[in-house]
């Protein structure tokens, strides 16, 4: 398998050997009355969530910090779940914090994700198999993975995911956060409850894409991080179409069967040889159906799962992966920035000459004004900013300080408050026109007689 897994980082991504003094060796002596002395929890390797290397480190054989390079995998067992498609469960007891499984697929950096994400969804593939690997990479299996790519969500989840270094890359692993029983099924936390809903805008792959307003949006990453509710309530209100959710969800089901059956794994065992629960009620109440709510933000959503939870983002924000394509490059948010800085703007001086009435026209001035601020405020505060936001680049990591993404969010949803006035104002006043001291309704001097209504367009 790990053959197969390398050759698919080749097709995209040359497997860099680690230069020698690259390699972290650590310092663990093993002592065979001590088991945990072979690279246990104190191990400076394990420490820092990297794998020792065959060869380089002190315990030799004994190490047992390489369970990635040796797929040291719990046993699990796919079957097939009732509404969510196929799934996996413990074929054994799974101890509170072990390995369970890679994450493995194709490692493809974010232009091909974005373009397999379109291709998928254009295919009609509503389940989500990508899964972001870190600043410029995601894995995709969709076509090729290893058994992770059944494991469903929960919002109460027996497993989570985890980032290691290994012999210098990263890789995505699936952990138990609690003591797994036999039978049980799998899940964990795609993390996405920001994703497809409120924030669809965090489905970012369109760069022309103009129905998406807000850059470099930081999500929550749990719910000790929910934002204030003054904040969520300004930002649905300020953005109702982003949380619009359509379609139905259960035409999906068919698609992931297919897909399921499908699959060309990398793993070595043969999709037969999956062992099919279809009498059985959910095994272990682990894994609940999504809401509908839930349920309607996936389906809009193109096949990627959000971000990859970081043992350190417990108290952070986190970027979600479908953003982080764009947001975790550090060339990407100047580009991003000057993309917006470019979008369709309107003179709104000149849309304000066009009402007849001295007080709408002042009225448009004051928001464009105000409009103008916001602007201003949140392109300083970036600035400000910029060096936490490269600094999560550099780092890979999946998570800024809570202060800066509170700042940010507060800046964009102020922004966002002073264009939805602006517009407002424009509206109301086309919809409901006051009249001019001379009993007019449309200014007498409109240049070249434009008609104010063609600007509700914008
Ligand atoms: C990584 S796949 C999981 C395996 C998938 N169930 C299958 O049959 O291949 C993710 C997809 O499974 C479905 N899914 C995952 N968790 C779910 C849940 N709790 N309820 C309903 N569908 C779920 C969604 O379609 C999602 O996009």
């Amino acid at each position: 398998m790990q053959l197969i897994f390398v050759s698919s980082r080749v097709m995209f991504k040359e497997h860099t050997k680690q230069k020698e003094e690259d390699i972290a060796v650590c310092e663990c002596k093993y002592n065979a009355s001590v088991p945990d002395s072979a690279c246990g929890e104190r191990c400076l390797n394990v420490l820092t969530s990297t794998e020792c290397l065959p060869g380089y480190c002190p315990c030799g054989d004994y190490c047992k910090n390489q369970r990635f390079q040796k797929c040291e995998y719990a046993k699990t067992k796919v079957f097939k779940t009732e509404g969510r498609g196929w799934g996996l469960l413990a074929d054994e007891d799974i101890k509170a914090g072990q390995f369970i499984i890679e994450y493995c697929g194709e490692v493809i950096p974010s232009e091909e994700a974005k373009r397999r994400s379109q291709t998928y969804e254009a295919q009609g593939l509503m389940d989500a198999y990508i899964i972001s690997l870190d600043a410029n990479y995601f894995v995709d299996a969709t076509k090729k993975g290893s058994l992770a790519r059944f494991i469903n969500h929960s919002c109460q989840p027996n497993c989570e995911t985890r980032k290691w270094t290994v012999m210098g890359e990263t890789r995505v692993g699936i952990f138990a956060k609690q003591d797994i029983s036999f039978a049980s099924e799998l899940a964990y936390d795609y993390n996405f409850e920001w994703y497809g809903g409120a924030n669809e805008h965090n489905h970012v792959w369109e760069d022309g894409d103009e129905r998406y307003t807000v850059d470099e949006f930081p999500l929550y990453d749990s719910a000790e991080d929910e934002p204030s509710a003054r904040l969520l309530e300004r930002m649905t209100s300020i953005n109702p179409e982003s949380i619009a959710m359509t379609d139905d969800y259960s035409e999906g089901s068919n698609n992931r069967l297919a897909s399921a059956l499908n699959v060309e794994p990398l793993y070595s065992v043969p999709v037969e040889a999956i062992a099919v629960n279809t009498g059985k009620s959910e095994p272990c109440g682990a894994t609940k159906s999504f809401s509908e709510d839930t349920q309607k933000a996936f389906q809009q959503t193109n096949p990627i799962i959000s971000g990859i939870q970081s043992d350190s983002a417990a108290q952070s924000f986190n970027f979600s992966s479908a953003s982080d394509s764009k947001k975790r490059s550090a060339q990407h948010i100047p580009k991003r920035r000057s993309k917006q800085n470019g979008r369709k703007q309107f003179d709104a001086k000149h849309v304000a000459k066009l009402f007849a009435s001295k007080e709408a026209q002042e009225e448009v001035i004051k928001y464009e004004e105000l409009r103008k601020e916001a602007t201003s405020k949140l392109d300083s505060l970036y600035d400000e900013i910029r060096p936490a936001i490269e600094e999560h680049e550099r780092d890979s990591q999946d998570s800024v300080p809570t202060s800066v993404a509170e700042k940010w969010i507060e800046a964009t949803c102020s922004k966002w408050k002073a264009e939805f006035d602006l517009h407002f104002s424009i509206v109301k006043n086309v919809v409901c026109p006051r009249q001019s001291a001379t009993g007019e309704t449309n200014p007498p001097e409109a240049e070249g007689k434009e008609d104010p209504v063609k600007y509700l367009t914008i």
